[in-house]
């Protein structure tokens, strides 16, 4: 282990973070009733141009009047290359109620931009007497994004969580794709005449887990675009799973049941783990590293490799 101590993410539930368009708030109390940990109400990219004031309107309203019980609750903020972005921060502090629990800013490209939206945040919520720290979640969904991600990972003591935006970062990588997250028709290895589809998202991916695990930050698995293919989401999420991330997004209130499936260790998998652990434990007394458990190898790493999975099954039963 190098000297600097990996840091620990935010010891909270960030299965699923579910979004819905500030602009409709028809649907605000069923995201405040659902299954979600997160509930990311927006600001950008899902609402019009035209009724961006009446959204910021609509989000302040439900911060004082709905009741979002345990819910973490996030804004997501238009980007800072818009004339939007300032008064959404200004708006959402001075007027939203202390329900508010996070900022998330899209599409930043450098650590300056985490910089600015701190330093827009600390100077409200100083003049306001804010009680609540607001936190800040960013979205890597850029060339700009993925090519600084360490740097931003490491820009502000608020931030605690960073996701992948599938649809944007294809965008600006001039990746020759509509789809949003899952397998893409055209990317196949070829043996023998027989495709292998590979993971176009999985370096960004990797990148940003490792951005994140470096400065104890949660890393997400942004949007799955297509609803109607369960199995779909469910693959894409079991590979982020895998990487090391904490959660996905659920654009339609069906994904969220999956999204938490996924990042809740099974029973199975706790089992194992606590089992690692005593097997270790054991090995330990009998002054022994390393042991073995079902037929393989384990040792002092695997007990860090048990322990994440149990930590996580703990912090979601607490
Ligand atoms: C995608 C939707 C527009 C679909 O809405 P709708 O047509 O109403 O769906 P359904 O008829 O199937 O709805 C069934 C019931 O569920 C309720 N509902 C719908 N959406 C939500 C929601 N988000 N949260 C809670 N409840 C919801 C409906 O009211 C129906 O209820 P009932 O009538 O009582 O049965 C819509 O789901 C939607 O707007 N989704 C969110 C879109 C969004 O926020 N997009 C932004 C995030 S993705 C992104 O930005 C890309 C990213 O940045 C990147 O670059 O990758
Ligand atoms: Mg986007």
């Amino acid at each position: 282990m190098s000297f600097r101590v990996q840091p620990a993410a935010p010891a909270r539930p960030n299965r699923c973070q579910l979004f819905g368009p500030g602009s409709r708030p028809a649907i605000f109390e069923k995201m405040a009733t659902s299954a979600a940990d997160v509930i990311n109400l927006d600001l950008e990219d899902s609402v019009a141009p035209d009724d961006k004031p009446q959204a910021r309107r609509n989000i302040i309203d439900a911060s004082h009047n709905i009741d979002w019980g345990t819910k973490y609750l996030s804004v997501r903020i238009n980007g800072l290359d818009t004339p939007y972005w300032y008064r959404d921060v200004v708006e959402l502090l001075e007027d939203g109620s202390e329900r508010i629990d996070q900022i998330m800013i899209p599409k930043v490209g450098c650590a300056a931009d985490v910089y600015a939206v701190d330093a827009l945040v600390s100077a409200i919520e100083a003049a306001k007497g804010r009680k609540k720290r607001i936190s800040l979640e960013v979205i890597i969904e850029s060339a700009a994004g993925i090519a600084h991600v360490e740097e931003i990972a490491a820009a502000s003591s608020r931030l605690q969580a960073m996701s992948l935006g599938a649809a944007d970062f294809a965008a600006s990588m001039g990746m020759a794709t509509t789809g949003i997250g899952g397998t893409q028709e055209n990317y196949y290895m070829l043996r023998d005449g027989a495709k292998y589809w590979s993971d176009p998202w999985h370096w960004a991916q990797t990148a940003i887990v490792a951005a994140c695990r470096t400065h104890g930050i949660l890393p997400v698995d942004g949007p799955f675009g297509d609803f109607s293919d369960d199995e779909g989401f469910r693959a894409q999420a079991l590979r982020s799973a895998t990487l090391g991330m904490v959660g996905k997004w659920a654009i339609h209130p069906k994904q969220v049941t999956l999204a938490n499936e996924v990042f809740t260790p099974s029973e199975a998998a706790v089992t194992e783990a606590r089992e690692i652990l005593a097997a270790m434990e054991k090995a330990k007394a009998e002054g022994a590293g390393a042991t073995v458990y079902k037929g393989r190898l384990v040792d002092i790493a695997s007990i860090r490799q048990a322990e994440v999975i149990v930590r996580q099954a703990e912090m979601i039963k607490a």
